[in-house]
Parts: C-alpha cells; sequence; structure tokens
C-alpha cells in the first residue's frame, strides 16, 4: 500500500534519513518508533508528499508521488488522512466545520450528506453533539479526536497519525490508541503511527519499525522486537536510550 524504495531525505546538506526501505501492507497497522530528532516525523511527512525525498521512491498503492505536482497530489491526499501532532484544527471554525472543510472543499456532497458524515465520525471518535464548540473550548484530547475524525471525514484507505497521544494523560492516551484500533477495524484503513509511547506501540500495531539517527534499522512485529537482540532497539524500549551520535554528512557538491 505504500512502499518506500532506497528513500534518502536531506535539509540543507545535513542526512535525515538514509536508504530507507519500507513495505506498509494494506490493512496493517505499522508504529514507528524511534528517539526524538531520529527522523520519524519525515518518513511521515515524505509519505504524504509534504516532503520530496532527495533521492529515491515513495510509492501510494500503483503511483510514484515524490515528483508529482500538487494537483496530482491533492487527488492521491483524498485517500489518505493525517493526524498531525498539535492537531492542527482551524481555531476560528467549530468543530463541525473542522471536521467537514476537507467535504466541502473536494466533494460535491449536499449540506444534508455532509451533516450526516460529520456526525457520523463524531460519533466514531465519541464526540457525537460537540459540532457547534470551537477548538479553543476542547481538552488536548478531545482535539486529537476531532483531528481524527476530520483525518477518517473521507473514508480514506490510508491514515498517518505523528504523535497521536503525545501531552496527553495516560488515560486519554489509552482511549486514543482504542480509537486507533477501531478506526483500523470499522474502516479497514492501514495506519501508520509514529510514537514515543512504546506501550502504544505494542497495543496498536501489526509491526514496529525502528529509525535510528536516519536509518531503519528494524522492523518486526510486537513479539520481534520485544525480543529482539539489537542493542539499539533494547535501549528503546527499555528506556535506556543513549544521545545519538549523527552521522558525519557528506555532501557531494560536484
Ligand atoms: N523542514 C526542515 N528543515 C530542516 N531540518 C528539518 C526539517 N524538518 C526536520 N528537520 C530536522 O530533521 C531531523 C529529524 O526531524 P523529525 O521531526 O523527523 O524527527 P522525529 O524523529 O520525528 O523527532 P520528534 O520525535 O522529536 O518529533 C531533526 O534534526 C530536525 O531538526
Amino acid at each position: 500500500m505504500i512502499h518506500l524504495k532506497n528513500v534518502n531525505k536531506e535539509f540543507n546538506g545535513r542526512i535525515i534519513l538514509h536508504n530507507i526501505n519500507l513495505n506498509v501492507e494494506k490493512g496493517e497497522t505499522l508504529a514507528i518508533i524511534g528517539a526524538s530528532g531520529s527522523g520519524k516525523s519525515t518518513l511521515l511527512r515524505l509519505m504524504i508528499g509534504l516532503l520530496q525525498p532527495t533521492s529515491g521512491e515513495v510509492w501510494i498503492k500503483d503511483t510514484e508521488i515524490s515528483q508529482l505536482p500538487e494537483i496530482d497530489l491533492d487527488k492521491i491526499r483524498l485517500n489518505m488522512g493525517m493526524v498531525f501532532q498539535y492537531s492542527a484544527l482551524f481555531d476560528s471554525m467549530t468543530v463541525g466545520d473542522n471536521v467537514a472543510f476537507g467535504l466541502k472543499e473536494h466533494t460535491k456532497f449536499t449540506s444534508e450528506k455532509i451533516q450526516q458524515v460529520v456526525q457520523e465520525k463524531l460519533k466514531l471518535v465519541e464526540l457525537e453533539g460537540f459540532e457547534a464548540m470551537m477548538p479553543n473550548e476542547l481538552s488536548g484530547g478531545m482535539k486529537k479526536r476531532i483531528s481524527l475524525a476530520r483525518a477518517i471525514a473521507f473514508e480514506p484507505e490510508i491514515v498517518l497519525y505523528d504523535e497521536p497521544s503525545s501531552g496527553l494523560d495516560p488515560i486519554m492516551a489509552a482511549k486514543i490508541d482504542e480509537l486507533i484500533v477501531n478506526t483500523q477495524q470499522v474502516l479497514g484503513v492501514t495506519s501508520v503511527v509514529v510514537t514515543h509511547d512504546m506501550n502504544s506501540a505494542f497495543h496498536i500495531a501489526d509491526r514496529i519499525a525502528m529509525v535510528y539517527d536516519g536509518e531503519l534499522i528494524a522492523i518486526d512485529d510486537v513479539d520481534g522486537i520485544k525480543n529482539s537482540q539489537d542493542l539499539r532497539v533494547r535501549e528503546f524500549i527499555h528506556g535506556t536510550i543513549k544521545p545519538i551520535k549523527r552521522r558525519q554528512t557528506h555532501v557531494d557538491r560536484s
């Protein structure tokens, strides 16, 4: 469903991701773990075409998206929902309008149909009846749930989550995990979840991929990761990670 082939990403000559090869299968939930700054969010942004790789290919289903013009990318993105780390709701719009935003922009749905979809999706995230509220009246966890409702409004085949439970208390974080699992089960979506939270990764993921200093050093099912013999994986999952040493950057400017 998502296929990254020999992907490299540099920012200002600094290597952030190095030779990433990754397949996300249809219907699976892949968690991406790794230390802060290791390149997880960059990987997610490459998957939805918000960033272009310096080299390599990014395939979404049967389309290579890395060089697509924005107009074609928009069509691909209609099949992808993204839940951003800081919810990224429009503060000046009601909850209902936030969830409806993409539907109004990209479909010819009647306002009744849009209303119906908004209610359905709010029900899925257990926030029925919150349509008229404004984002600044909501807690962080509620905003994340609204952001999820907005991401799934189109019933996309792919949902990407960037740190969906960061900044939430453990109970709300568990609730978000439950919604991620529920969304996968109800809509059959393919999900990629960037997270720092190992408990969450173990709970929601079919497979876990670990990024270390811009490299994909492990990808396996939950048991495989729990039993990994790789010291870097063991240190990370047991919370004893050492500061990473960045690779020596070499950019050939010839
Ligand atoms: N647009 C950008 N321009 C320049 N550098 C960037 C840009 N985006 C990310 N970086 C750098 O790339 C590196 C990886 O960032 P990224 O956000 O992917 O890491 P992360 O693993 O998601 O970190 P965190 O867990 O803290 O969110 C960081 O050193 C960051 O400063």
